[in-house]
Protein backbone atom coordinates (compact mmCIF):
# COMPACT_ATOMS: atom_id res chain seq x y z
CA UNK A 1 0.00 0.00 0.00
CA UNK A 2 2.45 2.06 1.28
CA UNK A 3 4.64 1.42 -2.20
CA UNK A 4 1.62 2.19 -4.10
CA UNK A 5 1.11 5.83 -2.83
CA UNK A 6 4.65 6.59 -2.70
CA UNK A 7 4.27 5.65 -6.75
CA UNK A 8 1.10 7.31 -7.11
CA UNK A 9 3.32 10.46 -5.67
CA UNK A 10 5.96 9.85 -7.83
CA UNK A 11 3.66 10.08 -10.74
CA UNK A 12 2.30 13.16 -9.49
CA UNK A 13 5.29 14.95 -8.90
CA UNK A 14 6.91 13.64 -12.22
CA UNK A 15 3.59 15.25 -14.33
CA UNK A 16 3.47 18.33 -12.56
CA UNK A 17 7.38 19.12 -12.66
CA UNK A 18 7.32 17.89 -16.82
CA UNK A 19 3.92 20.58 -17.37
CA UNK A 20 6.25 23.33 -14.92
CA UNK A 21 9.03 22.59 -17.39
CA UNK A 22 7.03 22.74 -20.51
CA UNK A 23 5.21 25.70 -19.38
CA UNK A 24 8.63 27.74 -18.65
CA UNK A 25 10.17 26.25 -22.23
CA UNK A 26 6.72 27.59 -23.90
CA UNK A 27 7.00 30.82 -22.18
CA UNK A 28 10.68 31.40 -23.47
CA UNK A 29 9.74 30.72 -27.06
CA UNK A 30 6.66 32.92 -27.24
CA UNK A 31 8.88 35.86 -25.94
CA UNK A 32 11.30 34.71 -28.15
CA UNK A 33 13.18 37.63 -30.58
CA UNK A 34 9.99 40.27 -29.45
CA UNK A 35 11.72 43.38 -28.19
CA UNK A 36 10.73 44.71 -24.84
CA UNK A 37 7.93 47.59 -25.18
CA UNK A 38 9.08 51.48 -24.69
CA UNK A 39 6.65 53.92 -26.34
CA UNK A 40 9.07 57.20 -25.29
CA UNK A 41 9.70 59.20 -27.93
CA UNK A 42 8.07 56.59 -30.70
CA UNK A 43 5.92 57.57 -33.14
CA UNK A 44 2.21 55.60 -32.68
CA UNK A 45 -0.32 55.51 -35.59
CA UNK A 46 -3.70 55.41 -33.92
CA UNK A 47 -6.78 54.50 -36.61
CA UNK A 48 -9.70 55.61 -35.09
CA UNK A 49 -7.64 57.52 -32.43
CA UNK A 50 -10.81 59.78 -31.83
CA UNK A 51 -13.52 58.23 -29.65
CA UNK A 52 -13.43 54.73 -28.02
CA UNK A 53 -11.05 52.41 -27.58
CA UNK A 54 -8.46 54.62 -30.12
CA UNK A 55 -8.91 57.57 -27.76
CA UNK A 56 -7.97 55.76 -24.25
CA UNK A 57 -4.73 54.06 -26.17
CA UNK A 58 -3.58 57.12 -27.70
CA UNK A 59 -3.84 58.76 -24.00
CA UNK A 60 -2.11 55.75 -22.66
CA UNK A 61 0.56 55.91 -25.14
CA UNK A 62 1.09 59.75 -24.70
CA UNK A 63 1.40 59.02 -21.03
CA UNK A 64 4.04 56.49 -22.09
CA UNK A 65 5.97 59.53 -23.40
CA UNK A 66 5.13 58.62 -27.48
CA UNK A 67 3.98 61.02 -30.15
CA UNK A 68 0.67 60.20 -31.33
CA UNK A 69 -0.99 60.53 -34.69
CA UNK A 70 -4.98 59.75 -34.48
CA UNK A 71 -6.93 59.48 -37.71
CA UNK A 72 -10.62 59.50 -38.12
CA UNK A 73 -13.62 61.41 -40.32
CA UNK A 74 -15.11 63.82 -38.25
CA UNK A 75 -13.14 66.67 -37.49
CA UNK A 76 -14.83 68.28 -34.18
CA UNK A 77 -14.71 64.44 -32.88
CA UNK A 78 -10.79 64.96 -33.80
CA UNK A 79 -10.62 68.39 -32.26
CA UNK A 80 -11.84 67.43 -28.97
CA UNK A 81 -9.75 64.27 -28.63
CA UNK A 82 -7.07 65.79 -29.76
CA UNK A 83 -7.40 68.34 -26.93
CA UNK A 84 -7.85 65.31 -24.15
CA UNK A 85 -4.37 63.65 -25.17
CA UNK A 86 -2.43 66.80 -25.38
CA UNK A 87 -3.80 67.09 -21.80
CA UNK A 88 -2.24 63.90 -20.82
CA UNK A 89 0.95 64.34 -22.00
CA UNK A 90 4.59 63.70 -19.74
CA UNK A 91 6.22 66.75 -21.90
CA UNK A 92 5.07 69.30 -23.83
CA UNK A 93 7.46 68.25 -26.63
CA UNK A 94 5.79 65.26 -27.38
CA UNK A 95 3.76 65.65 -30.67
CA UNK A 96 0.03 65.21 -30.67
CA UNK A 97 -1.35 64.84 -34.67
CA UNK A 98 -4.80 64.95 -35.58
CA UNK A 99 -5.24 63.52 -38.97
CA UNK A 100 -9.19 63.79 -41.40
CA UNK A 101 -9.09 60.61 -43.28
CA UNK A 102 -11.53 58.02 -44.68
CA UNK A 103 -9.19 55.07 -43.99
CA UNK A 104 -11.29 52.83 -46.23
CA UNK A 105 -10.02 54.91 -49.45
CA UNK A 106 -6.90 53.43 -50.42
CA UNK A 107 -5.59 57.17 -51.46
CA UNK A 108 -6.80 58.63 -48.40
CA UNK A 109 -5.44 56.27 -45.89
CA UNK A 110 -2.23 56.79 -47.59
CA UNK A 111 -2.32 60.29 -48.01
CA UNK A 112 -3.13 60.25 -44.24
CA UNK A 113 0.18 58.25 -43.46
CA UNK A 114 2.51 60.76 -45.12
CA UNK A 115 0.88 63.85 -43.55
CA UNK A 116 1.58 62.28 -40.65
CA UNK A 117 5.27 61.64 -41.32
CA UNK A 118 5.18 65.05 -42.20
CA UNK A 119 4.25 66.40 -39.20
CA UNK A 120 6.19 64.19 -37.38
CA UNK A 121 9.33 65.41 -38.87
CA UNK A 122 10.12 62.61 -41.24
CA UNK A 123 9.55 60.13 -37.99
CA UNK A 124 8.23 56.67 -39.47
CA UNK A 125 5.97 55.18 -37.08
CA UNK A 126 7.13 52.62 -35.12
CA UNK A 127 4.00 51.25 -33.72
CA UNK A 128 0.85 51.23 -35.58
CA UNK A 129 -2.82 50.56 -34.57
CA UNK A 130 -5.70 49.79 -36.75
CA UNK A 131 -8.43 50.37 -34.38
CA UNK A 132 -11.07 52.51 -37.18
CA UNK A 133 -14.06 49.65 -36.94
CA UNK A 134 -17.69 49.95 -37.22
CA UNK A 135 -20.68 47.74 -36.76
CA UNK A 136 -24.52 47.80 -37.24
CA UNK A 137 -25.77 44.45 -36.19
CA UNK A 138 -29.02 43.66 -37.67
CA UNK A 139 -30.94 39.72 -38.79
CA UNK A 140 -28.99 38.50 -41.71
CA UNK A 141 -32.03 39.04 -43.65
CA UNK A 142 -32.61 42.82 -42.11
CA UNK A 143 -29.12 43.93 -44.53
CA UNK A 144 -29.63 45.87 -47.84
CA UNK A 145 -27.10 45.56 -51.04
CA UNK A 146 -24.23 47.25 -49.92
CA UNK A 147 -24.22 46.83 -45.91
CA UNK A 148 -21.59 43.47 -45.98
CA UNK A 149 -18.85 45.40 -48.79
CA UNK A 150 -19.24 48.63 -46.31
CA UNK A 151 -18.11 47.68 -43.46
CA UNK A 152 -15.34 45.00 -45.32
CA UNK A 153 -13.95 48.12 -47.09
CA UNK A 154 -13.98 50.04 -43.75
CA UNK A 155 -13.06 47.00 -40.74
CA UNK A 156 -10.95 44.96 -42.93
CA UNK A 157 -9.47 46.93 -46.15
CA UNK A 158 -9.13 50.27 -44.10
CA UNK A 159 -6.73 48.14 -41.73
CA UNK A 160 -4.84 46.86 -44.46
CA UNK A 161 -4.98 49.87 -46.43
CA UNK A 162 -2.76 51.72 -43.48
CA UNK A 163 -0.63 48.26 -42.33
CA UNK A 164 1.02 48.12 -45.78
CA UNK A 165 1.82 51.57 -46.50
CA UNK A 166 3.11 51.54 -43.15
CA UNK A 167 5.05 48.27 -43.48
CA UNK A 168 6.62 49.51 -46.55
CA UNK A 169 7.78 52.84 -44.74
CA UNK A 170 9.34 50.58 -41.71
CA UNK A 171 11.16 48.35 -43.76
CA UNK A 172 12.74 51.25 -46.07
CA UNK A 173 13.91 52.84 -42.67
CA UNK A 174 14.85 49.82 -40.50
CA UNK A 175 12.43 50.50 -38.39
CA UNK A 176 11.64 47.06 -36.24
CA UNK A 177 8.02 48.31 -35.26
CA UNK A 178 4.92 46.33 -34.38
CA UNK A 179 1.50 46.48 -36.15
CA UNK A 180 -1.38 45.95 -34.23
CA UNK A 181 -5.22 45.14 -36.08
CA UNK A 182 -8.46 45.25 -34.11
CA UNK A 183 -10.56 42.07 -34.39
CA UNK A 184 -13.23 41.19 -31.72
CA UNK A 185 -14.18 37.79 -29.90
CA UNK A 186 -17.23 37.94 -32.16
CA UNK A 187 -14.60 37.43 -35.07
CA UNK A 188 -13.85 34.16 -33.19
CA UNK A 189 -17.41 32.99 -32.11
CA UNK A 190 -20.52 32.85 -34.15
CA UNK A 191 -23.16 35.52 -32.96
CA UNK A 192 -26.38 35.71 -34.24
CA UNK A 193 -27.12 39.85 -35.30
CA UNK A 194 -22.68 39.74 -36.75
CA UNK A 195 -23.66 38.78 -40.33
CA UNK A 196 -22.55 41.85 -41.76
CA UNK A 197 -19.00 42.11 -38.71
CA UNK A 198 -17.61 38.96 -37.98
CA UNK A 199 -16.33 37.80 -41.03
CA UNK A 200 -14.63 41.47 -41.28
CA UNK A 201 -13.28 40.57 -37.96
CA UNK A 202 -12.27 36.77 -38.66
CA UNK A 203 -10.33 38.42 -42.19
CA UNK A 204 -8.56 40.73 -39.48
CA UNK A 205 -7.11 37.68 -37.43
CA UNK A 206 -6.17 35.43 -41.10
CA UNK A 207 -4.32 38.49 -42.36
CA UNK A 208 -2.61 39.68 -39.22
CA UNK A 209 -1.59 35.18 -38.65
CA UNK A 210 0.03 35.99 -41.87
CA UNK A 211 2.00 38.84 -41.17
CA UNK A 212 2.69 37.52 -37.79
CA UNK A 213 4.95 34.78 -39.73
CA UNK A 214 5.61 37.39 -43.15
CA UNK A 215 6.94 40.72 -41.13
CA UNK A 216 9.29 38.52 -38.67
CA UNK A 217 11.60 38.39 -42.28
CA UNK A 218 11.32 42.59 -41.16
CA UNK A 219 11.83 42.30 -37.61
CA UNK A 220 8.12 43.42 -37.20
CA UNK A 221 6.01 41.77 -34.83
CA UNK A 222 2.09 41.48 -35.56
CA UNK A 223 -0.45 40.82 -32.82
CA UNK A 224 -3.96 40.97 -33.21
CA UNK A 225 -6.69 42.04 -30.64
CA UNK A 226 -10.03 40.19 -29.71
CA UNK A 227 -11.69 42.60 -27.11
CA UNK A 228 -15.39 41.95 -25.87
CA UNK A 229 -17.96 44.39 -25.50
CA UNK A 230 -16.34 47.78 -24.86
CA UNK A 231 -18.66 50.87 -23.26
CA UNK A 232 -18.08 53.58 -26.39
CA UNK A 233 -19.31 55.66 -28.62
CA UNK A 234 -19.59 52.77 -31.47
CA UNK A 235 -21.33 50.29 -28.89
CA UNK A 236 -23.81 53.12 -28.08
CA UNK A 237 -24.05 52.61 -32.23
CA UNK A 238 -24.43 49.38 -32.50
CA UNK A 239 -27.11 48.88 -29.32
CA UNK A 240 -29.16 51.19 -31.81
CA UNK A 241 -30.11 48.89 -33.66
CA UNK A 242 -28.95 45.50 -32.07
CA UNK A 243 -31.69 42.41 -32.10
CA UNK A 244 -31.91 41.46 -28.39
CA UNK A 245 -30.81 38.03 -28.99
CA UNK A 246 -27.43 39.63 -30.06
CA UNK A 247 -27.73 41.44 -26.95
CA UNK A 248 -28.15 38.49 -24.56
CA UNK A 249 -25.68 36.62 -26.63
CA UNK A 250 -22.72 38.56 -26.31
CA UNK A 251 -23.26 39.88 -22.85
CA UNK A 252 -23.87 43.04 -23.45
CA UNK A 253 -24.36 44.49 -19.61
CA UNK A 254 -20.37 43.09 -18.98
CA UNK A 255 -19.26 45.84 -21.53
CA UNK A 256 -15.95 46.86 -19.64
CA UNK A 257 -14.05 50.26 -19.60
CA UNK A 258 -12.08 51.64 -22.79
CA UNK A 259 -8.81 52.59 -20.95
CA UNK A 260 -9.09 49.33 -18.99
CA UNK A 261 -9.23 47.80 -22.57
CA UNK A 262 -6.73 49.43 -24.36
CA UNK A 263 -4.06 48.77 -21.20
CA UNK A 264 -4.90 45.03 -21.47
CA UNK A 265 -4.02 45.73 -25.14
CA UNK A 266 -0.41 47.07 -24.21
CA UNK A 267 -0.21 44.26 -21.49
CA UNK A 268 -0.35 41.67 -24.11
CA UNK A 269 1.81 43.79 -26.49
CA UNK A 270 4.74 43.57 -23.37
CA UNK A 271 3.92 40.07 -23.18
CA UNK A 272 4.76 39.24 -26.85
CA UNK A 273 1.36 37.51 -27.21
CA UNK A 274 0.43 37.41 -31.54
CA UNK A 275 -3.54 37.23 -30.29
CA UNK A 276 -4.33 39.56 -27.41
CA UNK A 277 -7.47 39.64 -25.37
CA UNK A 278 -9.66 41.40 -22.94
CA UNK A 279 -10.63 38.95 -20.38
CA UNK A 280 -9.88 35.45 -19.04
CA UNK A 281 -13.06 34.04 -20.71
CA UNK A 282 -11.32 35.95 -23.92
CA UNK A 283 -8.50 33.24 -23.53
CA UNK A 284 -10.97 30.52 -23.39
CA UNK A 285 -12.14 31.21 -26.91
CA UNK A 286 -9.06 32.35 -28.06
CA UNK A 287 -7.42 29.17 -27.06
CA UNK A 288 -10.26 27.01 -28.56
CA UNK A 289 -10.39 28.84 -31.99
CA UNK A 290 -6.20 28.43 -32.18
CA UNK A 291 -6.34 26.24 -34.54
CA UNK A 292 -2.83 25.18 -36.24
CA UNK A 293 -2.01 29.25 -35.65
CA UNK A 294 0.80 30.88 -32.96
CA UNK A 295 0.25 30.32 -29.47
CA UNK A 296 0.65 32.82 -26.78
CA UNK A 297 1.96 29.77 -24.53
CA UNK A 298 1.27 26.14 -25.49
CA UNK A 299 1.04 24.99 -22.16
CA UNK A 300 -1.72 27.21 -20.86
CA UNK A 301 -3.15 27.21 -24.18
CA UNK A 302 -3.59 23.99 -23.58
CA UNK A 303 -5.55 23.67 -20.95
CA UNK A 304 -7.56 26.85 -21.97
CA UNK A 305 -8.53 25.09 -25.42
CA UNK A 306 -9.35 21.43 -23.68
CA UNK A 307 -11.86 24.21 -21.12
CA UNK A 308 -13.12 26.10 -23.92
CA UNK A 309 -14.10 22.66 -26.12
CA UNK A 310 -16.49 21.56 -23.19
CA UNK A 311 -17.59 25.00 -21.93
CA UNK A 312 -18.41 26.90 -25.27
CA UNK A 313 -21.05 24.79 -26.63
CA UNK A 314 -22.71 24.70 -22.93
CA UNK A 315 -22.36 28.29 -22.50
CA UNK A 316 -23.92 28.15 -26.62
CA UNK A 317 -27.08 25.99 -24.77
CA UNK A 318 -27.72 28.35 -21.63
CA UNK A 319 -27.86 31.21 -23.57
CA UNK A 320 -29.54 30.06 -26.80
CA UNK A 321 -32.32 28.93 -24.01
CA UNK A 322 -32.26 32.44 -22.48
CA UNK A 323 -33.27 33.82 -26.04
CA UNK A 324 -36.16 31.02 -26.72
CA UNK A 325 -38.68 33.87 -27.16
CA UNK A 326 -37.54 36.24 -28.95
CA UNK A 327 -35.99 32.67 -31.33
CA UNK A 328 -40.05 32.15 -31.60
CA UNK A 329 -40.88 35.20 -31.99
CA UNK A 330 -38.54 36.47 -35.21
CA UNK A 331 -39.72 33.29 -36.84
CA UNK A 332 -43.20 33.89 -36.65
CA UNK A 333 -43.07 37.69 -37.58
CA UNK A 334 -40.18 36.79 -39.88
CA UNK A 335 -42.67 34.26 -41.87
CA UNK A 336 -45.32 36.00 -41.75
CA UNK A 337 -43.31 38.95 -43.64
CA UNK A 338 -41.86 36.92 -46.08
CA UNK A 339 -45.26 35.55 -47.27
N1 LIG B 1 -16.97 48.58 -28.64
C1 LIG B 1 -16.97 47.28 -28.65
O1 LIG B 1 -17.78 46.64 -27.99
C2 LIG B 1 -15.96 46.52 -29.46
C3 LIG B 1 -15.22 47.13 -30.47
N2 LIG B 1 -14.33 46.40 -31.19
C4 LIG B 1 -13.54 47.04 -32.24
O2 LIG B 1 -12.67 47.97 -31.63
C5 LIG B 1 -12.44 49.07 -32.51
C6 LIG B 1 -12.80 50.36 -31.79
O3 LIG B 1 -14.14 50.29 -31.41
P1 LIG B 1 -14.88 51.47 -30.62
O4 LIG B 1 -13.90 52.19 -29.79
O5 LIG B 1 -16.10 50.88 -30.03
O6 LIG B 1 -15.32 52.40 -31.86
P2 LIG B 1 -16.01 53.84 -31.88
O7 LIG B 1 -17.12 53.75 -32.86
O8 LIG B 1 -16.32 54.32 -30.53
O9 LIG B 1 -14.86 54.71 -32.52
C7 LIG B 1 -14.46 54.40 -33.83
C8 LIG B 1 -13.34 55.30 -34.27
O10 LIG B 1 -12.97 54.94 -35.61
C9 LIG B 1 -13.16 56.07 -36.46
N3 LIG B 1 -13.58 55.60 -37.78
C10 LIG B 1 -14.67 54.87 -38.09
N4 LIG B 1 -14.73 54.66 -39.40
C11 LIG B 1 -13.65 55.26 -39.96
C12 LIG B 1 -13.15 55.42 -41.28
N5 LIG B 1 -13.81 54.91 -42.32
N6 LIG B 1 -12.00 56.11 -41.47
C13 LIG B 1 -11.36 56.63 -40.42
N7 LIG B 1 -11.76 56.52 -39.16
C14 LIG B 1 -12.90 55.85 -38.92
C15 LIG B 1 -14.21 56.91 -35.75
O11 LIG B 1 -14.18 58.28 -36.11
P3 LIG B 1 -15.09 58.85 -37.36
O12 LIG B 1 -16.42 58.18 -37.26
O13 LIG B 1 -15.12 60.33 -37.14
O14 LIG B 1 -14.36 58.48 -38.60
C16 LIG B 1 -13.73 56.76 -34.31
O15 LIG B 1 -12.59 57.52 -34.07
C17 LIG B 1 -13.31 48.79 -33.74
O16 LIG B 1 -12.53 48.20 -34.74
C18 LIG B 1 -14.36 47.83 -33.23
O17 LIG B 1 -14.87 47.01 -34.25
C19 LIG B 1 -14.11 45.08 -30.94
C20 LIG B 1 -14.80 44.44 -29.95
C21 LIG B 1 -15.78 45.11 -29.14
C1 LIG C 1 -16.58 29.34 -20.04
C2 LIG C 1 -16.51 29.61 -21.50
C3 LIG C 1 -17.67 30.34 -22.01
C4 LIG C 1 -17.41 30.81 -23.37
C5 LIG C 1 -17.95 32.13 -23.49
C6 LIG C 1 -17.91 32.64 -24.87
C7 LIG C 1 -18.13 34.09 -24.77
C8 LIG C 1 -18.25 34.72 -26.08
C9 LIG C 1 -18.64 36.14 -25.87
C10 LIG C 1 -18.54 36.88 -27.12
C11 LIG C 1 -18.64 38.33 -26.90
C12 LIG C 1 -18.53 39.01 -28.20
C13 LIG C 1 -18.49 40.47 -28.03
C14 LIG C 1 -18.40 41.12 -29.35
C15 LIG C 1 -18.20 42.57 -29.18
C16 LIG C 1 -18.17 43.28 -30.45
O1 LIG C 1 -17.29 43.10 -31.25
C17 LIG C 1 -19.24 44.23 -30.71
N1 LIG C 1 -19.60 44.96 -29.55
C18 LIG C 1 -18.89 45.13 -31.83
O2 LIG C 1 -18.40 46.35 -31.45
Amino acid sequence: MEGYLSCTMTTVLGVLGAYGAWYVVCAYLARRGVPPLNFKDKHCYVTGGSAGLGEQLAVLLVEAGAHVTIVARNQVRLDEAQRLITAHRRDERQRVVAISADVSNHGESVAALDRAIRQHDGQVPEYVFACAGTTTPRYFLDYGPGDFERTMQINYFGALYTIQQAVKYMVQHGVRGRIVTVSSQAGLVGIPGYSEYAPTKAALRMLTETLYYELSIYGIVAHCFFPANIKTPGFEHENQTKPRITRVIDGEDEAIDPRVCAQRLLHGMDKGYPFIVSDPLGDVVRAACKGVGPANNMAVDTLFAALGWFAVPLWRAVTWWQVRDEVQAEATQRRAQLS
